[in-house]
C-alpha cells in the first residue's frame, strides 16, 4: 500500500526538519510532541524555513501556506490510528522509544510500517516490543535535514524487504539518498563521526588547544563545514553523550568512553545551540 499519511514524533530540530521534507513531498503530515509549546517551537522552525525559501526564491507563498497546511498537530499518539507510516524522532533513549513503540503498536492500523529516527540504538531492541518486528525499520536523517541528503536505512532482524524497498523509494520522494547500513550500534555514520567528536573534546578537556583553534584545524585544514566542537554544539551535547553511552555499551570497546568534560556539560544543562550554551555562548 502507497504511503500517504505520515506521522512524526517529536517535534524537536530533526521531528520538525523531517515533518518538513515530508510535507514538501505532499505527504500528509501530523507532527506529534508530548506538550504544545514544543509544538509550537517546531512549527516555528518549519515556518521560518519556508519563509527563507520564499524570501530567496525558491518558494511561492502560496507554496509556503500549502506545505503548513500539510501538518497538522497532535499531542496524542491515538492521532496515529489512520496513517501509513510513523517516523519517531524522540529523545535518544531506549526506554522513552520502546514505550513510544510499544503504544503505537496498539494504535497504528495493520499495515503501518513504524520508522525510528535512532542515531545509533538498534533497531531490532526498538522492533522487539512490538508484534510487527517486519515492519519497523531504521530511518535516519541528518541534521539540518532540509540541507542534507543522506538518509542511513537500517533493517532490523526481522524487517522484510518489502518494508525496506517502501521506505527506500520514500526516501527517494524525499529527494534524499537512501543508504543500507547494517544494525549495529551508531549505524555507520554515528560510528565514525561521534569518536571524531568526542576525541575532540578530550583534546579541549587535556589542553592541547583552545576550542577555537580546535575548530580551525579541523575547517580549514580537513575542509569540514564545522569544526567538531561547533558540530557538538549543533547536534545537541545530550545527543552527542547518549550516542558515545551506546556506542560504548553495545561495542564493548573502552574507545568509545565519553570525555568527561561531555558529561560535565550535559550535567550542566549546556546542551549546545538548542539551549544557549554549550562550547560556545548562543544568543
Ligand atoms: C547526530 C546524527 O545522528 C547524525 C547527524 O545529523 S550528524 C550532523 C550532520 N550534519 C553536518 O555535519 C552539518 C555540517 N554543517 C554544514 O553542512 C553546514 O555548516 C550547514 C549546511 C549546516 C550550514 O551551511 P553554511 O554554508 O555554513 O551556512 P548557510 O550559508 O547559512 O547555509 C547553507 C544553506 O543551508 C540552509 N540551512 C542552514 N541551516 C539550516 C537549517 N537549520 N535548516 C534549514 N536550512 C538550513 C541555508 O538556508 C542555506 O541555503 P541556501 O544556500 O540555499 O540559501
Ligand atoms: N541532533 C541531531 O543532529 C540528530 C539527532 N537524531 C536523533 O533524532 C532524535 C531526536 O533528536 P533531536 O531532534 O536532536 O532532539 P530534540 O531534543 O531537539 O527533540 C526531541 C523532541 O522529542 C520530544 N519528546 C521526548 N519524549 C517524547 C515522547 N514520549 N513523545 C513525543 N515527543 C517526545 C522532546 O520533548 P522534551 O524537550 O520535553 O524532551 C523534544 O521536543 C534522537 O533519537 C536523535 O538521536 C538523528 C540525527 C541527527
Amino acid at each position: 500500500m502507497a504511503i500517504q499519511k505520515v506521522m512524526v514524533i517529536g517535534a524537536g530540530q530533526m521531528g520538525s526538519g523531517i515533518a518538513q521534507v515530508c510535507a514538501q513531498a505532499g505527504y500528509d503530515v501530523i507532527l506529534n510532541d508530548i506538550k504544545q509549546e514544543f509544538w509550537d517551537r517546531g512549527i516555528g522552525v518549519i515556518t521560518k524555513n519556508l519563509s527563507r525559501d520564499v524570501e530567496k526564491g525558491r518558494k511561492t507563498e502560496a507554496e509556503k501556506e500549502a506545505v503548513l497546511n500539510r501538518i497538522s498537530k497532535s499531542l496524542d499518539l491515538r492521532d496515529a490510528v489512520d496513517v501509513d507510516l510513523v517516523i519517531e524522532a524522540a529523545t535518544e533513549n531506549m526506554d522513552i522509544k520502546q514505550s513510544i513503540f510499544k503504544e503505537l503498536d496498539a494504535i497504528a492500523p495493520q499495515h503501518a510500517i513504524l520508522a525510528t529516527n535512532t542515531s545509533s540504538l538498534p533497531i531490532t531492541e526498538i522492533a522487539a516490543v512490538t508484534e510487527r518486528p517486519e515492519q519497523v525499520i531504521g530511518m535516519h536523517f541528518m541534521n539540518p535535514v532540509p540541507v542534507m541528503k543522506l538518509v542511513e536505512v537500517i533493517r532490523g532482524l526481522a524487517t522484510t524487504d518489502e518494508v525496506y524497498k517502501e521506505i527506500e523509494q520514500m526516501t527517494i520522494q524525499l529527494e534524499k539518498t537512501p543508504v543500507e547500513v547494517n544494525d549495529f550500534p551508531g549505524f555507520i555514520s554515528n560510528r565514525i563521526l561521534l569518536p571524531m567528536i568526542n576525541e575532540a573534546i578530550y583534546a579541549l578537556y587535556e589542553g592541547v588547544a583552545t576550542k577555537e583553534a580546535i575548530d580551525d584545524v579541523m575547517k580549514l585544514g580537513m575542509n569540514h563545514p564545522m569544526g567538531p566542537l561547533t558540530l557538538a554544539d549543533f547536534i545537541g551535547l545530550d545527543t552527542c553523550l547518549y550516542i558515545m553511552e551506546i556506542l560504548h555499551d553495545g561495542l564493548g570497546d573502552s574507545k568509545y568512553r565519553p570525555c568527561p568534560l561531555l558529561r560535565k556539560y550535559v550535567a550542566a544543562g549546556w546542551l549546545g545551540r538548542k539551549s544557549g550554551r554549550g562550547f560556545y555562548v548562543y544568543e
